[in-house]
């Protein structure tokens, strides 16, 4: 059993899949779509983070892969829906870098109030330069936070306790943190924020969402923060407000093409402005994050591979087995339709096999059932299951 570990993949997960017998490849960057391709040959589990992306030609072509784990926390960078259709459950950590992205832009809001990036410069180049001007305190001043979700909300608590004012839009129906206020619309959150920051997700509507007249709707010396991804900001619009001072500040951390492999070239308009922290997509990248995701995803692949569970999938329907009796399991993983749980359990019934714990779970155009029974199944009576219409792919554990 094979699994691809890609883009620095934390070694906790290397731990955990070859203690359940995997042979695994641990590369240290992203690799290209003919690369993947080729890496994917008589692979079943493979592991990405945000820099790869897994499309259809990819899946077309991956005959033997089972799972994929994003150890991250978008999962953008899949064709879920191709990976459904063929499947392939897809697994993230929802939570596990929340609170170092949450830290980053906390440290970017006041840096950004204090000018430090220019300070620091200064200091670097030899000139002394104390002044108080365009820099302020945090306290009191208006946090606008683009996306309520897990780390909107945690941004929110922070950025409350230490005196800001917070304000968020969200396009779902999310409740307020402590004294946040929701706004009906993103222009009034625009032009009533000292201090903008996008906690979106990478869906293909968000896509260029956030330009010209976004910008342009900001408060005059506002600053602007991204950390969610890049293909939802026109970043030459930020680099015109930058340089027209209507913007003061902005932090940066995502960026529509990102360089592949440490070291590669990094180019970008936002390059060379003042009072403008760029980062190279470091939000979840601390110690304890990645640590955390490692262990996380991969437990999540390593359960599904070896017993069926799909608990946390981002795609297919979420089934969480009874502790597994070698053997004694079948896994059924089928287009929902009627009649599938009758023609299983008349084929346990027809076998004499009784069943002992039945889970079966819905999700749009697919179900998956997961059955432990007396008796394992014969071979003839799964091959008969696989060659069903509905079926997708019957396994036996
Ligand atoms: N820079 C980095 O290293 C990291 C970046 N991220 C990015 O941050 C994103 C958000 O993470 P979470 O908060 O955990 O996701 P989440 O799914 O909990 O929250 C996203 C929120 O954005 C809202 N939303 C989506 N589109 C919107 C729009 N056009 N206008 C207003 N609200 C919109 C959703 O309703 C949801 O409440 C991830 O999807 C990922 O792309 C996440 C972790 C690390
Ligand atoms: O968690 C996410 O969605 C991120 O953007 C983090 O990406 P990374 O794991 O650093 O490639």
């Amino acid at each position: 059993m094979k699994a691809l570990l890609l883009e620095n993949i934390h070694p906790a997960a290397v731990e955990i899949l070859e203690g359940r017998g995997y042979q695994v490849d641990l590369r240290a960057g992203s690799l290209s779509e003919d690369e993947l391709i080729e890496a994917l040959d008589s692979v079943s589990l493979v592991g990405i983070r945000s820099n790869t992306n897994v499309t259809e030609r990819v899946l077309e072509s991956a005959a033997g892969l089972e799972a994929i784990g994003c150890f991250c926390i978008g999962t953008n960078q899949v064709d879920l829906a191709a990976a459904a259709a063929r499947g392939v459950p897809v697994f993230n950590a929802p939570y596990s870098n929340t609170r170092s992205v949450v830290e980053l832009v906390i440290a970017e809001i006041i840096a950004l109030a204090r000018r430090l990036p220019e300070k620091t410069q200064r200091m670097h180049d030899g000139v002394w330069d104390k002044s108080a001007k365009g820099s302020h305190e945090v306290r009191g001043r208006t946090l606008g936070i683009v996306g309520y979700g897990n780390i909107g909300t945690q941004l929110s608590t922070v950025a409350e306790a230490l005196g800001m004012d917070v304000v968020f839009y969200d396009t779902a129906d999310r409740p307020a943190h402590g004294t946040a206020r929701r706004l009906r619309t993103l222009k009034e959150l625009l032009t009533t924020s000292d201090v903008v920051s996008l906690h979106v997700d990478g869906r293909p509507g968000n896509a260029g969402f956030f330009g010209a007249e976004e910008f342009g709707a900001m408060k005059s010396r506002s600053m602007f923060i991204n950390a969610s991804r890049g293909m939802v900001v026109d970043y030459d619009s930020l680099r015109d407000h930058l340089l027209s001072g209507h913007i003061a500040g902005a932090a940066i951390d995502v960026f529509p093409a990102e360089p592949k492999a440490q070291g590669d070239p990094f180019e970008s308009a936002l390059r060379g402005l003042d009072n403008v922290i760029l980062t190279p997509h470091i939000g979840g990248s601390t110690q304890e994050a990645q640590e955390e995701i490692g262990w996380f995803v991969a437990e999540k692949l390593a359960r599904f591979a070896l017993e069926g569970s799909t608990a946390l999938s981002v795609n297919v329907p979420a089934v969480l087995p009874q502790p597994l009796t070698p053997g004694h399991r079948l896994g059924l993983l089928h287009h929902n339709v009627p009649g599938v749980l009758a023609e299983l359990n008349a084929a346990f019934a027809a076998a004499g096999d009784n069943v002992i714990d039945q889970h079966l779970s819905t999700k749009d155009q697919l179900g998956y059932v997961v059955a432990d029974t007396s008796d394992p199944l014969s071979a003839a009576a799964v091959e008969q299951l696989r060659g069903a219409e509905y079926c997708i792919w019957a396994r036996t554990w």
